[in-house]
């Protein structure tokens, strides 16, 4: 399974620390600020993957548009992980701001149902902690997806569950997806029942 994962939030709240703690096991400190597109080769259940992951910063045009702010990058995403950090209140707002944008897109457009994660990050600043994990579980039941709180600087194996609950539930949503017959396969079992009525008539 190859598969495109975005991810949103506000700056500073360690969406590249989470990406590079992923792809590499290591937390670095400092990461810049340059929009990145990684691509990545894992081993998931014994099958080698591509994982494509966009870490987006969260621009002017985002911030001023309730709506459409995501529709290029929508398109473009299998699952989407959404980022604040549990000592910056406003980086909460913002998720719950992506959390609208995207419901409103989705509808708007038609999209599909596209699998989501939550993530409140910076789990080892807890002396400095703003917003309740409360809060964060609320806003995922909310959003209906799975939360995550964790620290990208402390510890690799959280932050490797992030990554696959949110491919999991790619895999799941695409095996769902196969299972609708589709039109194709209406007709397909129709023309088997007809053909079943022609041959025990014979
Ligand atoms: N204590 C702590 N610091 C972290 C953690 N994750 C990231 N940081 C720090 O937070 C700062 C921002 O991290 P980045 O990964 O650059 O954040 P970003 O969201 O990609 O930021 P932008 O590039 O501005 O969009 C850096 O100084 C990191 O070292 C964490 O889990 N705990």
């Amino acid at each position: 399974m190859d598969a495109n994962i975005l991810v949103l939030g506000a700056d500073n709240v360690g969406k590249s620390a989470l990406i590079v703690r992923f792809l590499t096991r290591r937390f670095i400190g400092e990461y810049g600020d340059l929009e990145f597109l990684y691509t990545h080769s894992v081993i998931m259940d014994g099958r080698e993957q591509t994982l494509n992951v966009w870490d987006a910063p969260y621009t002017q045009q985002d911030q001023s548009s309730e709506t459409m702010l995501c529709e290029k990058r929508l398109q473009w995403a299998d699952g989407l992980l959404l980022v604040y950090s549990i000592c910056d209140r406003a980086s909460f707002n913002v998720v719950s701001k992506l959390v609208q944008a995207i419901k409103t897109t989705k509808q708007l457009l038609g999209f599909e149902k596209i699998p989501m994660v939550i993530v409140g990050n910076k789990r080892d600043l807890h002396h400095q902690r703003i917003v309740l994990s409360e809060e964060g579980r609320m806003l995922a039941l909310s959003a209906d997806c799975q939360f995550y709180e964790v620290s990208a600087a402390d510890n690799y194996h959280s932050v490797l569950g992030v990554f696959h609950g949110l491919l999991d539930r790619i895999r799941e949503s695409r095996v769902s997806v196969k299972k609708l017959p589709g039109i194709k396969g209406i007709v397909k079992s129709m023309s088997a029942v007809f053909n079943r009525r022609r041959t025990d008539s014979l």
